[in-house]
Order: C-alpha cells, then sequence, then structure tokens
C-alpha cells in the first residue's frame, strides 16, 4: 500500500498503474497512473472525448482493459467483474441521471441498497443521504421524472450513497446543469468530504472543482499530463491554454 506526498497519513484507496483502453483498435487511454487516498477528493479533468468516462468504466469493470493494474483497497481487481467490484465499495455514478423517472425518489434511492448490508441499514443510510442533500429530502415522495436537472443529479449521486461506498467515483455531475443548479450541488459534493467519504470526481474545468479537490489529474489524449493542486492548474495558464482552450 503506497502513499505519496500529498497524503503520508492516508492509505492509498485506489491505484490506478499504466491502465490501458481502446475501443476495437482505437487506444483511448495510453498507459495512464493515479492514485486516491482514503477521506481524499481527487479530480480528474480534460477536454471531452479524451478519455475520463472510459477510465472511469474501465476501473469499474464496464469496460474492457487492455493492460495495466487498478488495486482497490489493497487488492488487485483488475480482471473482477463489475458487479464484484461494487460489492466491494467502488461505486461508480455514471453521466446523466439514469433514474427510474416513475418511481419516487425514495424508492430510486432504496434500489442503491440492494446488497444485504446496505439494505439492512438502509435507515441510517437515508439519515446520511439526508443530512447531505437536504434538498432532495425534501421531494423524497416526488416522482423521479418531476424534479429538476440538479435535483435528479443528486438523487443519482445520493443513490451511490446508499450501497456499502468506500470510494465514490462521480462522471461529469455539472454536465447539462445551468449555473445556479451546479453551485448547490458543489456545495453538497462538498459535504461528502465532511462527512469521511472518498470521492473521485470527473470534470471538464479546474474551476468547478478547486473548492473541493485536494488534487487533480490532467488527462489529455488519454494520458496524464499533470497532477497537482487544482489551484496550480489554474494559476499555469500556459497548460489550461493548450489542454483546455
Ligand atoms: N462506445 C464507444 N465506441 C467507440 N468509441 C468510443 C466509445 N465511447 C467513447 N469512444 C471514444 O473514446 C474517446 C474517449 O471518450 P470518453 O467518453 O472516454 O471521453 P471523455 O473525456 O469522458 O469525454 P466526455 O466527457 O465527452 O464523455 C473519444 O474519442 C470517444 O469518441
Amino acid at each position: 500500500m503506497g502513499t505519496t506526498e500529498r497524503g503520508a497519513n492516508s492509505r492509498t484507496l485506489l491505484e490506478v498503474d499504466d491502465l490501458t483502453a481502446a475501443y476495437d483498435d482505437t487506444p483511448v487511454l495510453t498507459g495512464i497512473n493515479f492514485r486516491v487516498h482514503e477521506g481524499e477528493t481527487v479530480a480528474i479533468l480534460g477536454p471531452n472525448g479524451h478519455g475520463k468516462t472510459t477510465a472511469l468504466r474501465a476501473i469499474s469493470g464496464l469496460h474492457a482493459k487492455k493492460g495495466g493494474r487498478v488495486s482497490f483497497d489493497g487488492e488487485e481487481i483488475s480482471k473482477e467483474s463489475s458487479h464484484r467490484i461494487v460489492a466491494r465499495g467502488l461505486i461508480h455514478v455514471p453521466q446523466g441521471d439514469l433514474l427510474f423517472g416513475d418511481m419516487t425518489v425514495l424508492e430510486n434511492l432504496l434500489l442503491g441498497a440492494y446488497l444485504p448490508k446496505a439494505w439492512r441499514e438502509r435507515k441510517e443510510r437515508l439519515e446520511k443521504v439526508w443530512s447531505i442533500f437536504g434538498r432532495i429530502h425534501e421531494r423524497r415522495n416526488e416522482l423521479a421524472r418531476n424534479l429538476s436537472g440538479g435535483e435528479r443529479r443528486m438523487v443519482a449521486i445520493a443513490r451511490g450513497l446508499m450501497a456499502d461506498v468506500k470510494l465514490i467515483m462521480i462522471d461529469e455531475p455539472s454536465l447539462g446543469l445551468a449555473p445556479v443548479a451546479i453551485d448547490n450541488l458543489y456545495s453538497a459534493l462538498a459535504k461528502l468530504n465532511a462527512v469521511g467519504l472518498t470521492t473521485l470526481i470527473v470534470e471538464e474545468s479546474p474551476e468547478r472543482v478547486s473548492g473541493i479537490a485536494e488534487f487533480v489529474y490532467l488527462l489529455d489524449s488519454g494520458s496524464i499530463t499533470f497532477a497537482g493542486k487544482a489551484d496550480e492548474l489554474i494559476r499555469d495558464r500556459v497548460m489550461l491554454r493548450t489542454y483546455l482552450g
């Protein structure tokens, strides 16, 4: 189990070494390396189409890896099924909402607690979810299809928190939301860290995550081209112009 300069006292929860992935013969990830330590909020940033979603899908077993090694909580998971990876507590909230529109908010959340331990603890977990996403507590008996885009995004993330989560990976939570909805969502995401959760967020720009991410990686054309603080990346005008336009 390794540590790096940024988290000398915390365990490494997710280790990704030389991960490669492709669609048929087209390479998308050309060997990426990164770490997430227990209790951290980390972001993977980068322009659209450069491999961020593919990286999350490869880690969570939804897309076949070509090569490399992924370890979670001290054990290699490179070859495991997505079902087994979820059971280990590595939860992936994909892009978009993927809610069941004709079910209530509460029913959607309970779907996230489908494994036996999570089901037994569902009441406590709901209390935790309400403490983070107060807005959806007010809307708990509403059909999901009647929610705003920002509320739907909150429910999708909250559903992930109903599982036995050790690390939650959230793919572009701000996608398609109005600025005020993004602000509300990010205020809630800041609380994930406060309740001790470990979070990996994928976003396009460093400004979005600078308030909550302790460490960021820039993914460009399938490679990590920057690793450091979000503020350093924001100050690095050349890097920003080159990669994020
Ligand atoms: N199912 C697929 N089949 C073939 N190519 C794909 C598929 N999904 C993604 N790609 C290609 O793989 C590359 C990386 O896509 P990916 O979705 O991982 O990027 P991204 O950085 O997450 O961008 P976005 O935010 O737009 O999803 C892109 O060139 C994309 O066109």
